[in-house]
């Protein structure tokens, strides 16, 4: 759809369990975990824009596979939500917070507990087949 902006996630799995981190700001979404991620700017693959978005906000290199999930429209009516599934290029190197609270590698069992934000709940049964899928 034309005039709407892409906010790409990555869900980022290794060995069973999903990377989520929990945001610093703004002040109404902090303590809330999301999917790393960030709007595709003018000209970007979304692609390209998780890659830059991990490097940015965890410092790792990611492969970028399908999509997971619908697009979840996002309050105010001009972004959209829309998740790929990756994996880290180095499985040892660890992600580190770099503009987050904090990170969590979580597993099926816990999921569901997460303090999500609002838009990523709409995702949970297709993180769930994600994280149960074979090769994770
Ligand atoms: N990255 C990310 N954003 C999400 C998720 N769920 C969700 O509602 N959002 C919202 C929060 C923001 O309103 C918007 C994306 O904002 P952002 O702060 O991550 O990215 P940005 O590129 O716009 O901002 P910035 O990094 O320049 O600060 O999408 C999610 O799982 N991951």
């Amino acid at each position: 759809m034309s005039g709407q902006t892409i906010v790409v996630g990555a869900a980022i799995v290794r060995d069973g369990l999903l990377l989520t981190q929990q945001r610093a700001y703004p002040e109404a979404a902090a303590g809330r975990w999301e999917l790393p991620g960030g709007r595709v700017e003018p000209g970007e693959s979304e692609a390209a824009a998780v890659v830059r978005e991990c490097q940015e906000e965890l410092g790792v290199d990611v492969a970028v596979h399908d999509r997971v999930g619908p697009d979840v429209p996002l309050p105010g009516g001009d972004l959209v939500l829309r998740i790929h599934a990756a994996a880290l290029v180095d499985r040892g190197i660890e992600p580190v917070a770099h503009e987050h609270r904090a990170l969590r590698w979580i597993g099926l069992a816990d999921l569901d507990d997460l303090d999500w934000l609002e838009p990523d709940r709409v995702l949970l049964p297709d993180l769930h087949a994600l994280l149960a899928g074979p090769g994770r």
